[in-house]
């Protein structure tokens, strides 16, 4: 026996022909063939043991796991749906369940004969687009956005029209519609120069991004090849679906939808009305939460908010004009979630109410109201307490201060920590203009302006700070999202203690070999924009690609267009939103890098274990050069 064990630890033929990557991985699974009889004798131990137990207590053959799925998954037509609740039911695996119960539900996999493997495969790919890190834009959002969907799918002026293509673009558009979003708005990543926002030339470019990912994944779990013949409208579709639901075009379709209800002119049996009340319905799905049960839309407030007060300290760290509504130190979760229902929600939900009138709408609009009414009252307690605080000042004190900006914090804890939330009003004259979300601005004559314009808004604290570019940041900054190679040589010269942003591409060659590959259809233009919306740029090509495009062409283009700047370093680089220390000395070789947006943490080994195989297939394509280039 021990003569086989040393045997088999000469290389083989196979070996010898593997790169450092492919042998590591293969010496790893050697270790296991080596240690596996031991472990064997385990599993099979253990498995007798368990099938005793299950034999002489039968009660124990009921799966309370799976019975608690099968519990929620039965409410899932209910608007009162916890999303939270699927998530920990499933083990954190609400999407792919929730998506696959839905495909059965409306006998999609029977009618257009698709392969259940597949279909796990798609939801699972999707899934993993979504960054866990982000506290609001992960993949329980999705899910969330996806019941609410069904839910609108079930009302009978929409359910009696559709075709069964038009309702798998629907939950197609729902689940993907923020897929690999990085947690930080438009106005971000063009400030920082992201690459993504030269792509899409500033235009919807997280939409534009998302719906693409969306198609990389049809194509990476071959689904696109089960739907061939639709295949065209079925992109075409949830494209624009998806562009649909960037924020900042929601009074073009807001005074659409208003027309179309004045003149009572929609005919369901047209197909283009149906596909735009699939898009109202998903702008709708999409910004729903303030319409669910106060516990749950409370915990959606709160996700949100939180993403916007990480943007906004990353902005304060990278030097940038902190966004308003991104300033935990200025403004406050209530007064964010009174003015986005008061503004944005409302106004869309009672021309939703209009169009539908049952009592899913009625429902939703007595939510609403509840929530906006506590949100508002939460506003006015707020108001009281910062009187309070103010008269108990002496009066020369707040003569003096009046015309500044008054800080309910010491000016000394502006850049605190992230996560600590420290509330403070604005001037007087700000106090005029509640500005709400990244992207959204609201007036106190409640018109909405939306604020299109891509540059970020300067604020009176930088005002005098030099202009924002990402050369300026560096190298003083503590987070960049840069990709321009200078810059990031720059970067490396810091100081030692560098944290770095990742918005995207997620470092795993697997995953950016289906972005690119889906960019590289585009660029065959088998993709064409959507429903002739003006904001489905045609993005300026990266690479030229050869009409099939497999990963290793992709990197090998790659390569050639991004020059190697800092070998190794970035390998301990994980995808995401959050901040990623870095240092020097913390970076692992190359064969350790992973994707994700968080250092590996021991909670995420079995999300691990299910990209292993994909991880390495793709193991040889992590050259530095390529990793450098998607930070
Ligand atoms: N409860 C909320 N409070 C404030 N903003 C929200 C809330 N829910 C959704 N949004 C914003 O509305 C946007 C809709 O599109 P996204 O999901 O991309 O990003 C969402 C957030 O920016
Ligand atoms: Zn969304």
């Amino acid at each position: 026996m021990e003569d086989e064990e040393e045997a088999s630890e000469e290389p083989t033929r196979e070996e010898r022909r593997l790169s450092c990557g492919e042998a590591a991985l293969v010496g790893g699974l050697e270790e296991r063939r080596r240690t596996g009889r031991f472990l064997t004798v385990h599993k099979r131990r253990r498995r007798r043991l368990v099938t005793r137990a299950l034999h002489e207590h039968s009660a124990l053959l009921d799966d309370l796991h799976h019975g608690n799925v099968q519990c929620v998954l039965e409410r899932v037509w209910q608007w009162p749906f916890n999303a939270f609740t699927l998530d920990t039911a499933t083990g954190g695996r609400s999407l792919p369940v929730l998506c696959v119960h839905l495909f059965h539900w409306y006998g999609l996999m029977d009618h257009f004969s698709l392969d259940v493997v597949r279909i796990w495969k798609f939801f699972t790919l999707v899934e993993e687009g979504y960054h866990s890190t982000n506290p609001y834009h992960n993949a329980i959002h999705a899910t969330d956005v996806t019941q609410a969907m069904h839910c609108f799918l079930q009302e009978q002026k929409i359910r009696e029209h559709l075709t069964p293509a038009e309702v798998m673009c629907a939950l197609i558009a729902a689940v993907t519609h923020d897929l690999d979003h990085p947690g930080v708005n438009q106005p971000f990543l063009i400030a920082t120069s992201n690459h993504l926002a030269a792509l899409y030339q500033n235009t919807s470019v997280l939409e534009n991004h998302h719906w693409r990912s969306a198609i990389g994944c049809l194509l990476e779990s071959h689904l696109a090849e089960q739907v061939s013949a639709l295949r065209p409208d079925l992109e075409k579709q949830i494209s624009s679906l998806i562009l649909a639901t960037d924020i900042t075009r929601q009074q073009e379709f807001l005074t659409r939808f208003k027309k179309y209800l004045d003149d009572g002119n929609l005919n369901m049996e047209d197909k283009e009305d149906r596909h735009f009340i699939l898009q109202i319905a998903l702008k709708c799905a999409d910004i729903s939460n303030p319409c669910r049960p106060w516990e749950v839309s409370k915990k959606w407030s709160q996700k949100v908010c939180e993403e916007f007060f990480r943007q906004g300290d990353y902005e304060r760290q990278l030097n940038l004009p902190v966004t308003p509504i991104c300033d935990r130190q200025s403004i406050s979760v209530p007064k964010i979630q009174a003015g986005f229902f008061k503004f944005v929600v409302a106004p869309l939900f009672e021309e939703w109410h209009r169009f539908l009138d049952t009592s899913l709408s009625k429902s939703m609009m007595k939510y609403l109201r509840e929530n906006q009414a506590r949100w508002e009252a939460e506003v006015v307690e707020e108001t009281k307490t910062d009187i309070s605080e103010e008269t108990e000042e002496l009066p020369e004190v707040i003569e003096e201060k009046l015309p500044k900006r008054r800080h309910s914090v010491p000016l000394s804890q502006r850049f605190g920590a992230p996560g600590t939330s420290h509330r403070r009003e604005s001037l007087p004259e700000q106090r005029r203009r509640l500005t709400l979300g990244p992207i959204l601005q609201f007036q106190e004559d409640e018109e909405i302006s939306i604020l299109s314009s891509p540059s970020l808004r300067s604020s009176d604290s930088n005002s005098d700070e030099k202009p924002v570019s990402a050369e300026n940041l560096l190298p003083d900054v503590s987070i960049a999202s840069i990709t321009s190679s200078g810059n990031v040589q720059r970067l490396m010269l810091a100081p030692p203690r560098l944290t770095r942003q990742q918005t995207f591409p997620p470092v795993q060659p697997y995953v950016r070999a289906r972005y690119m590959s889906t960019t590289a259809e585009i660029l065959q233009g088998s993709i064409s924009s959507s429903s002739g919306s003006s904001t489905d740029i045609e993005p300026k090509p990266l690479i030229r690609e050869k009409e099939n495009v497999d990963p290793d062409s992709v990197f090998k283009t790659q390569k050639t267009i991004i020059k190697p700047q800092f070998p190794q370093l970035v390998c301990k680089q994980r995808r995401g939103s959050a901040p990623v220390s870095l240092t020097p000395s913390e970076a692992l070789p190359a064969r350790s890098a992973r994707r994700g947006s968080v250092p590996a943490d021991p909670t995420s080994i079995h999300r691990q274990s299910r990209r292993c195989s994909l991880t390495c297939r793709n193991l040889r394509h992590l050259q530095p050069d390529w990793i450098e280039y998607t930070v």
